[in-house]
């Protein structure tokens, strides 16, 4: 391997993909400039990055690029073993948190050490994270999510400044605000992905950036269209909550530090499970989100953290320039 090139891992969680870089191992002295190259959807990472044996023809998602890079520091002298995680975007931006992202280090971590069971720090505090068996699957503690205004954050500049932004009209959708780790826009709609005049019908990559770069998001948000088509109520209709299903959720997400629409976002779906409770469009606290990239499983109980659970593979091995320029 040249001095000038540093081994990647790529892994994707229901399509929504990574490279990773073992951030001890390895220096990588210009992040955004490295994201920027090698995510470019265009021109960035293919499998062909790959060495010997390790390359595998680019799997679920085989696509070029990716949509962040995981520069990741694992400390195993914890237990359960820590993984500090920082995810740099193909804009250069950092996010403090990416639900996908981390159940991608979940199973990075386990394919390093065989543990199933880890910590992993990000900047929006420390989540607990475990694979199955198999370690086809991993779920990650979420936090718990907030419709704070202060926190999501949400800037009115009216004299609603304090209250949370519920189901209002935000350039051209009517949007719920919610933090799960990062902020989210929640617009629920009519008509799931079977519907011929439903979610799919959207035109995403028009009607997102102007929420998303909406004044009343001072850092930006995360777009989401979201159509309940299972309300999990379910049972014989007596209100039992014993009868209480598992709600089913069409997901679509535009990502801020994407700019675009990704196959599938883990912090999206938590914030379109809690918008669709907090509206009361779902009956109890587990949902399934089905963004384009696969399913995934959520819990928002009304106390403590909320869950994230899905697949995710590993794609390919290789080596990448340092310094793509
Ligand atoms: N894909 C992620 C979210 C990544 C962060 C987001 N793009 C932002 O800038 O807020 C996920 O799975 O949660």
């Amino acid at each position: 391997m040249s001095a000038h090139a540093v081994p990647v891992e790529k892994y994707h969680g229901t399509g929504n993909d990574f490279l990773v870089v073992d951030a001890d191992a390895h220096t990588v002295g210009d992040r955004a400039a490295f994201a920027r190259a090698h995510c470019d959807r265009e021109t960035g990472v293919t499998a062909d990055a790959g060495v010997g044996d390790d390359v595998v023809p680019a799997s679920a998602t085989g696509r070029r690029g990716a949509d962040g890079v995981l520069f990741l520091s694992i400390a195993e002298r914890f237990d359960p073993t820590r993984v500090v995680m920082t995810l740099v975007q193909p804009d250069g931006s950092t996010a403090s948190m990416c639900g996908n992202g981390a159940r991608v280090v979940a199973r990075w971590a386990h394919d390093r050490t065989g543990d199933r069971e880890f910590m992993i720090d990000t900047q929006a505090g420390t989540r607990r994270a475990s694979v199955t068996d198999d370690a086809s699957a991993a779920t990650i503690e979420m936090g718990v999510p907030t419709f704070d205004p202060a926190r999501v954050p949400v800037a009115r500049g009216d004299d609603r400044a304090g209250e949370p932004l519920i189901d209002e009209p935000v350039a051209g959708l009517s949007v719920t605000a919610v933090n799960t780790g990062v902020p989210h826009a929640v617009a629920l709609v009519d008509g799931g992905r079977d519907d011929p005049e439903g979610i799919d019908t959207y035109d995403l990559d028009a009607v997102a950036p102007p929420v998303r770069h909406a004044d009343v998001f001072p850092e930006g948000a995360n777009v989401n269209l979201a159509a309940v088509v299972d309300d999990g109520t379910g049972g014989d209709g007596s209100g039992d909550v014993s009868d209480e299903g598992t709600a089913v959720i069409d997901q679509r997400t535009f990502e801020r530090g994407v700019e675009g629409e990704t196959q599938s976002c883990g912090t999206g779906a938590v914030a379109v499970v809690a918008a669709a409770r907090r509206l009361g469009l779902i009956a109890g606290e587990s949902a399934v989100t089905r963004p384009p990239g696969g399913d995934l499983s959520i819990t928002v109980p009304d106390a403590g953290h909320a869950t994230l659970t899905g697949p995710v593979a590993h794609e390919f091995s290789g080596t990448l320039p340092v310094d793509p320029r």
